[in-house]
C-alpha cells in the first residue's frame, strides 16, 4: 500500500499492518476523493463559524432564522426508522477501544454509539485500530483476550452499531491529501462506509451515524450531500444511510427543524448533547460580561434554558416524526464502591425519569451497569409501544429568547468550583495525552466536551474577573496558586504527561483570545 498510494496522498504516521489493513490504496483513494470534493464546503462553512462568532462577539443576538420559515411551518416528515433503529430506548456510549465494544455491544442496550468523537483521543493508533474494530463488529468476529485470560466474544443479541465520526472542525494530521490534513469527519465516515456499508446491507441493517457539533443546518446540508455522494459510488439505494444529529451548539439549537430538513431522507432523529451544548453557550457568549456561567455543577438539566432546548428539541422530532434522544448523565457506578454506585444509579434515574416523562424515546448511558436503569425507567413509559412519536408535545412553546436567556436561578462561582474545574481539566488532558479520551475522575463521566466545559469556564471567570461568591474576583494570581496546588494534589508535573498538560491548561486559560477547541492544541501533542 505504501508504495502504492494513489496521487497527492501521503501517510505522515508510522506504517503499522494495521495501518496497511485499513488503508488500502483504494480506501485511500475513496478518501481522498471525498475529501477534495466536499472540503472546500467544508472549509466555507468553517469560516462562517468564526464569522458568526465575531458578531456574536460585538453583542448580536442570534435567533430563528427568517430565510427559512418556511421550513418550519411547511407539512413534511423524515423518512421513517428502519427496523433495528426503531426502538433507541438506552442506548450505550463508548470508544472504539476493542474490549469495551464488546462489552457495549453485549450491554443489553438497544444501540452502542462507538465513538471516534468526545470519548475518543485520536491518537494514530486510536483511529486506525478504531476501524478494525467496527468492522470486526460488524461481521460479528470481533474479540478479545484480556491480559488475565479472560476472553470477550459477542452474544447472539447484540446492540444496532452507530458510529460517531469527528466534527467538521477537526483534521485528521496523519493522512495528507495535496499537502493538507484530510477531514476528520470525512476520514472516519469515508473509511467506514467504505469498509462496511454492502456488508451491512446485506446483513439487514445498514452504516448509521452520530452528527456531531454542528452549528447550522447548512453543515446538515454537507453531510446530506456526502451521504448522497457515497451511497451513489458504493452503489447502495440513497436513504440507506441514517444520522441521527446531536445538537450539542446553542446555534443549532435555533435550526433543529431545518437540520432535520436537510436530512430528512437519511434523518433518524436528534440528540440532547447536554454537555458540548454547555461548552457552545459558554464559547459563544465568551465575551460578554452579562452572560457568565456559575459552576459547572450547579448548570444541571433543570435550569430553564437547558429546559426550553430540551423540551423544543422533543417537540421539534416528534412534529417531524423524527426519534427524540435524550443525554447523558455523567454519573457513573463504582464496582468497588457501592455508596458511590447508589448514588449514581439514583442520579441516573432521576435524569432519565424526566426525559422519559417529557417525551424522548431513548436516552444515552456511560457504563454497562447503568444500562437496567435506564431500560427500566423507559420500559416504564414505553411499555411495549418502540417510541413515543405519539405525543407531539403541542402544549410547548419555546422562544429563542428562552433558548437564549443563559440565567441560573441562584447561581454562584465558588473556589470549590475553580479547583475543581482546573483539577478536571488537568487530569482529564493528561488522560488524553496518553491515548484515553474519556475518563472516571471524580466519579463522573469525563470526556472532550465536559473538559471543554471546565477549561472555558477558566477563561471566561479570569477573562472577566468574575467575582466568587465570597466577593474576590478571580485573579491571574488566585488561578495561578490554585493551578499550582492542583497539580501538587495529582503529583505534580513528572507524572505522567502532567507537564504538558499544565502547559495545554495554561494557555487555554491564559489566552487572550478565546481558543475554539481544547483538543487543536492537544493534537499538536499526540502522536
Ligand atoms: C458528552 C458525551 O459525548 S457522552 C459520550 C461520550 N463519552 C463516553 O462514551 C464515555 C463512556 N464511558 C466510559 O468510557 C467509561 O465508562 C469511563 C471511562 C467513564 C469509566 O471507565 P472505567 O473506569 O473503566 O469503568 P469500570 O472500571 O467501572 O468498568 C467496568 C467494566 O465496564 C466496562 N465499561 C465501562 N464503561 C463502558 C462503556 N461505556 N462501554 C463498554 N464497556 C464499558 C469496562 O470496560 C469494564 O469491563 P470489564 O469488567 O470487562 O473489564
Ligand atoms: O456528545 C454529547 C454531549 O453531551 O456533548
Ligand atoms: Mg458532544
Amino acid at each position: 500500500m505504501a508504495e502504492n498510494l494513489p496521487d497527492g496522498v501521503q501517510i505522515v504516521g508510522p506504517i503499522t499492518p494495521a495501518v496497511q489493513e485499513v488503508l488500502t490504496a483504494e480506501a485511500l483513494a475513496f478518501v481522498a476523493d471525498l475529501h477534495r470534493r466536499f472540503n472546500p464546503t467544508r472549509q466555507r462553512l468553517l469560516a462562517r463559524r468564526a464569522e458568526r462568532q465575531a458578531a456574536l462577539d460585538a453583542g448580536e443576538m442570534p435567533g430563528f432564522l427568517p430565510e427559512t420559515a418556511e421550513i418550519r411551518t411547511g407539512e413534511w416528515q423524515v423518512a421513517p426508522a428502519p427496523a433495528d433503529l426503531n426502538d433507541r430506548r438506552v442506548e450505550i456510549t463508548g470508544p472504539t477501544d476493542r474490549k469495551m465494544m464488546i462489552n457495549a455491544l453485549n450491554s443489553g442496550a438497544s444501540v452502542f454509539m462507538a465513538d471516534f468523537e468526545d470519548a475518543l483521543s485520536p491518537t494514530w493508533d486510536n483511529v486506525i485500530q478504531g476501524q478494525i474494530n467496527c468492522s470486526d463488529a460488524v461481521r460479528r468476529t470481533i474479540e478479545f483476550l484480556n491480559p488475565d485470560g479472560r476472553v470477550y466474544k459477542l452474544k447472539d443479541q447484540i446492540a444496532t452499531l452507530l458510529i460517531r465520526p469527528r466534527g467538521w472542525h477537526l483534521g485528521e494530521k496523519h493522512v495528507l491529501v495535496d499537502g493538507e490534513p484530510i477531514s476528520g469527519s470525512l476520514f472516519d465516515f469515508g473509511l467506514y462506509m467504505f469498509r462496511n456499508a454492502r456488508e451491512l446491507v446485506e446483513r439487514g441493517s445498514g452504516p448509521y451515524f452520530y452528527l456531531p457539533k454542528l452549528e447550522s443546518h447548512l453543515e446538515a446540508r454537507l453531510w446530506n450531500d456526502v451521504f448522497n455522494y457515497t451511497q451513489d459510488a458504493l452503489g447502495i439505494p440513497r436513504g440507506t444511510i441514517r444520522a441521527t444529529v446531536l445538537i450539542e451548539t446553542i446555534l443549532a439549537a435555533l435550526e433543529m427543524e431545518e437540520i432535520l430538513y436537510e436530512l430528512r431522507e437519511h434523518a433518524a432523529g436528534l440528540n440532547a448533547g447536554r454537555w458540548d451544548y454547555i461548552f457552545s453557550v459558554i464559547k459563544k457568549f465568551a465575551r460578554r460580561p452579562d452572560m457568565i456561567l456559575p459552576d459547572r455543577s450547579q448548570v444541571t438539566m433543570t435550569v430553564p434554558f437547558m429546559r426550553a432546548y430540551t423540551e423544543l428539541l422533543v417537540r421539534t422530532c416528534h412534529k417531524r416524526g423524527a426519534h427524540a434522544i435524550g443525554g447523558m448523565a455523567a454519573f457513573i457506578p463504582n464496582r468497588r464502591d457501592p455508596e458511590v454506585t447508589e448514588k449514581a444509579l439514583a442520579k441516573v434515574r432521576e435524569d432519565k425519569e424526566r426525559e422519559s416523562s417529557d417525551g424522548f424515546d431513548g436516552t444515552w448511558v456511560a457504563h454497562p451497569d447503568l444500562v437496567p436503569v435506564a431500560r427500566e425507567v423507559f420500559d416504564r413509559v414505553l411499555g411495549d409501544r418502540p417510541h413515543q412519536k405519539h405525543r407531539l408535545r403541542e402544549d410547548v412553546h419555546v422562544t429563542a429568547e428562552e433558548i437564549l436567556d443563559i440565567r441560573v436561578p441562584g447561581g454562584q462561582i465558588t473556589e470549590d468550583g475553580v479547583r475543581l474545574n482546573v483539577s478536571v481539566a488537568l487530569q482529564y488532558l493528561n488522560s488524553w495525552l496518553n491515548g484515553n479520551g474519556a475518563a472516571a475522575i471524580f466519579n463522573l463521566m469525563e470526556d472532550a466536551a465536559t473538559a471543554e466545559i471546565s477549561r472555558s469556564q477558566l477563561w471566561q471567570w479570569l477573562h472577566h474577573g468574575a467575582k466568587l461568591a465570597d466577593g474576590r474576583p478571580l485573579t491571574l494570581e488566585m488561578y495561578t496558586q490554585i493551578r499550582e496546588e492542583e497539580l501538587a494534589k495529582l503529583g505534580g508535573s513528572g507524572v505522567g504527561r502532567y507537564e504538558e498538560a499544565t502547559e495545554l491548561l495554561d494557555g487555554l486559560v491564559l489566552s487572550q483570545e478565546f481558543v475554539e477547541f481544547l483538543t487543536y492544541p492537544a493534537y499538536e501533542l499526540l502522536d
